[in-house]
């Protein structure tokens, strides 16, 4: 590979994607690999600050940016990605489908600890839409030692780095608890703040009721729930430490799997998780779900809604980022 002056480059043909930014207009390739530098060309290139080309054939055994791009999305491959089209020697992995994204975060630094490759990920556990970059991949030179990806490719091994968890529609129910709500003190206020929750995800409200702080009450409505079909049943309220608060307790006594009364998450320490013997899910909800804009049921909501099931392990490592 050699690198001449572009003035005498006309004629020859461009090795890789050459990017022209311009502030808060555009940022891209101006010129694709493969292009044929004509005489209009050289003014352009010279006010992008390329005074000088790459010319002539790659050494033996090195690999082309676009090739190496190749290696990596194969290491993330897996169903419901697909690859974007290379650009500027990226490729992107792409969501076909609205849903969760998990990351093999130990396998994933192996890639980013060889200094010649890197894969940036949305966080795991991020809820992707259809269409979303769930990564964008790229080796850092132009051009590096084929043998050195296809070793790294072995050591990663055949598991995807990346898999996408897509949302199946969830039947739910909701067991408003609290007597000033039940005794029409209050108007309900949690509802309408679920609605709107579950408004972007492939669900539907299929029963509501209201019962009082009464252990037997919020049991039998758990189980009534259970019998209508619902895959996920929301208690909302009575979660705390006040003498009427049974709603735990409820969801702990109906439970098969009880996973944890209480998670490292602010707004949100109060929470409940348990699995039904059906195997539906069974949330408690403290009340300030209702009253923040976002809190653990956020981060919760949509690995159940893609059928990811918790352990205590996966709550209890919610801590560091836990403060929302
Ligand atoms: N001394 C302590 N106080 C509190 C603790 C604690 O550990 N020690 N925990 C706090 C946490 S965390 C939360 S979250 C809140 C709320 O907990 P609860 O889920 O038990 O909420 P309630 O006591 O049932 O209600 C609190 C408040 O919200 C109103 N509410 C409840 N449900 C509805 C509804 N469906 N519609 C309208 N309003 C509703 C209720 O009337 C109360 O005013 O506790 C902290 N306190
Ligand atoms: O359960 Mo509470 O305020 O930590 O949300």
């Amino acid at each position: 590979m050699k690198i001449i002056a572009v003035e005498d480059a006309v004629g020859m043909t461009l090795w890789q994607d050459m990017t022209q930014i311009i502030p808060k207009e555009k940022k891209g390739p101006r010129f694709r690999k493969g292009h044929v530098i004509t005489k209009e060309d050289v003014a352009i290139l010279l006010n992008m600050g390329k005074a000088h080309i790459y010319v002539g054939e790659k050494q033996v055994g090195m690999i082309h940016e676009e090739e190496a791009a190749q290696y990596l999305f194969q290491m993330c491959n897996s169903e419901h990605l697909v690859p974007s089209e290379i650009k500027e020697g990226k490729i992107e992995a792409i969501a076909e489908k609205q849903g969760v994204l998990t990351v093999d975060q130990k396998r994933l630094e192996i890639v980013n600890a060889t200094g010649k490759t890197m894969i940036a990920t949305k966080p795991n556990f991020y809820s992707l839409e259809k269409g979303e970059v769930a990564a964008g991949m790229r080796i850092i030179p132009l051009v590096m030692e084929e043998n050195k990806l296809k070793d790294l490719k072995q050591h990663i091994g055949k598991r995807p780095l990346l898999q996408l968890h897509p949302f199946t529609f969830k039947k739910i129910g909701i067991i408003t608890t609290g007597s000033e709500v039940y005794y029409k003190r209050i108007k309900d206020g949690f509802e309408p703040v679920l609605r709107k929750k579950i408004t972007p995800f492939p669900a539907e409200i299929i029963a509501t009721k209201i019962v009082d702080d009464q252990l037997e009450m919020i049991e039998q409505a758990i189980k009534e729930m259970k019998n209508k079909g619902c895959d996920i049943i929301l208690c909302t309220g009575g979660m705390s430490v006040d003498a009427d608060d049974r709603t735990p307790t409820a969801i702990q006594n109906t439970s098969e799997q009880f996973i944890c009364y209480g998670t490292p998450v602010l707004p949100g320490s109060m929470f409940a998780l348990s699995y039904l013997d059906n195997g539906a899910t069974v949330m408690g909800l403290p009340g300030a779900v209702m009253f923040s804009a976002r809190t653990v049921f956020d981060l919760i909501l949509p690995r159940v809604m893609a059928d990811i099931k918790l352990s205590f392990t996966d709550i209890a490592s919610l801590g560091c980022g836990g403060l929302l």
